[in-house]
């Protein structure tokens, strides 16, 4: 029996009186690729941050590594390091690329000049944007500067080895980007769970089918506040559960109801 590193357990939160968790359960397993999906609206990214602690739900228990949570990430670091890839970050547009991709390491790390820009240039080619590192922001389509966040938010201090997570947060790092793009995406991510000190367990939210073909083992389904249906990926092809069905076909008959 896989090991669980998060439990979510009768979470409830509401923004202004709406309700959208309404006693959720949810577990992340060890070495496990989960992806969140589900209609707009529905609280995936919400769920992503109360796993990363930055939002405390109204009610129920949320357990790191068999702990309880106690307040904010703020308040009290947990037990095991969750790391987050929120690509909407927004680079600064008076630095290069290469000082947005390796802001951390000149900031934080006593790594030379050099080989923080080595690394940066690594990373960028991680993400199929070679030789970028010169560009400013403002010289980059949408889809590139999303990359380069992600490059960015990938950056690890080779210094510092406990920087590995136990456990990665992405939030849509596919979205807006056309299908190559997003195929270099998918394989990074892979690429970054299965690597040399990689992150083997990570929770990803997306609307993008090739997002969650490929890069998740498990797929729970969240609508209404509750997890509705939870499965192996390619269980979304088989099961006859109505809302499964609806969202893969995206027809606006069934029980899922378009918001306004
Ligand atoms: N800080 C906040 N203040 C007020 N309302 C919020 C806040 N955060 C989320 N919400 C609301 O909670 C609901 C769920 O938002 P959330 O971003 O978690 O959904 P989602 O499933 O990730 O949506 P999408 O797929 O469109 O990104 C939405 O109605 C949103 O407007």
């Amino acid at each position: 029996m896989a090991e669980p590193l998060i439990e979510l357990k009768g979470i409830c939160k509401q923004f202004g009186g709406h309700r959208v968790l309404d006693q959720t359960d949810l577990t992340v397993y060890r070495g496990e690729a989960l992806a969140i999906i589900g209609p707009s609206g529905t609280g995936k990214s919400t769920v992503l941050r109360l796993i990363a602690g930055l939002l405390a739900p109204d009610e129920g228990e949320i357990f790191v590594g068999g702990n309880r949570r106690v307040g904010l990430i703020e308040d009290e670091p947990d037990s095991l390091h969750v790391g987050m890839v929120f690509q909407q970050a927004a680079l600064f547009d008076s630095l290069t690329v290469s000082e947005n991709v390796g802001f951390s390491l000149y900031q934080h790390s006593r790594l030379s000049r050099q080989r923080i820009r080595d690394l940066v240039e690594r990373s960028l080619d991680m993400v199929g944007l070679p030789g970028i590192g010169d560009r400013m922001p403002a010289e980059l389509s949408g889809g590139m500067r999303k990359r380069v966040s992600f490059a960015r938010a990938i950056m690890a201090n080779p210094a510092n080895p406990d920087d590995t997570p136990d456990v990665l947060l992405y939030d849509e790092p596919t979205a807006g980007l056309d299908p190559i793009a997003s195929t270099v995406i998918e394989d990074l991510v892979r690429h970054l769970q299965i690597g040399e000190r990689g992150c083997q367990s990570y929770v990803m939210v997306t609307h993008q089918e090739s997002t969650i073909r490929r890069t998740a083992d498990r797929v729970l389904f969240l609508h209404s506040g509750k997890v509705q249906w939870e499965g192996k990926t390619h269980e979304i092809d088989t099961t006859d559960n109505p809302l499964i069905r609806q969202f893969f076909s995206g027809s606006v008959e069934g029980p899922i109801h378009v918001l306004g």
